[in-house]
């Protein structure tokens, strides 16, 4: 999926942090390198830090992306279709704000549209996007459905989220092969028990 490539933000939303020089953020690799017991100048190291930290902005480049410019470009015409569109297992792969380590998982996506609808690849994108950011699985769910409401005004939205949490299996509990659900509703999702026991069931939970 190409990225729209944007300057990282020199400030976290609402935060006085000021972004280090890729210089800083080099160093800041080749110290956690000594740290773990590592020669940041043997041969096989030498370029790491680098490459870690262009590593770094791809894998956390939803900080340069605008959601709302992505979902940007809604249909307005439903041509005769107004009922529910389901897009499942969107894969993703994330990094939570506990320990920086991976999450992978599959996000399933389903709104009821009034009147707009969206390109399919957009929903992809933005679970992209968030998938680039660090945060907790709930945020992430929460961050979907709410990007969604704004733009495309739906009657209703449903987001389900299942991923493993490496932070669990390689280390800490070391517990293997355990996946964590989030779901979120909205709209008529949220009010009608029956719409949301609809999704479940196409989703096969
Ligand atoms: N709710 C939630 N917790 C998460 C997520 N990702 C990681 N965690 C948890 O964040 C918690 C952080 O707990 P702490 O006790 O502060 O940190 P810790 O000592 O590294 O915890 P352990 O993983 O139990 O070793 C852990 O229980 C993780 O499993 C997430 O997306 N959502
Ligand atoms: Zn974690």
């Amino acid at each position: 999926m190409e990225a729209v490539v944007k300057k990282f933000p020199e400030k976290p939303e609402g935060s006085d942090v000021v972004r280090p020089s890729r210089a800083e953020a080099e160093a800041a690799v080749e110290t956690l390198l000594r740290w773990i017991g590592e020669d940041p100048d043997r041969e096989g190291l030498k370029e790491t830090p680098k490459r870690v930290v262009k590593a770094y902005e791809e894998l956390f480049g939803g900080y340069r992306s605008e959601p709302a410019e992505v979902l940007g470009r809604v249909f307005e015409e439903v041509a005769g279709y107004n009922d529910v569109v389901l897009v499942k297992d969107i894969k993703f792969h994330s990094h939570c704000e506990h320990h920086m380590v991976p999450v992978i998982g599959k996000a399933h996506v389903a709104y009821l549209p009034d009147g707009r609808v969206l390109g399919l690849s957009k929903i992809a994108r933005l679970v992209d996007i968030f998938g680039r950011r660090l945060q907790t699985q709930e945020a992430m769910t929460a961050q979907i459905a709410d990007a969604l409401m704004k733009t495309v005004k739906p009657r209703g939205i449903a987001v389900i989220l299942e991923a493993e949490h490496l932070c669990m299996s390689m280390r800490g509990i070391r517990s293997q092969g355990s996946s964590t659900f989030t779901g979120t509703y909205r709209g008529v999702f949220a009010d009608d028990a029956a719409q949301q026991d609809r999704i479940l069931r196409l989703l096969g939970l």
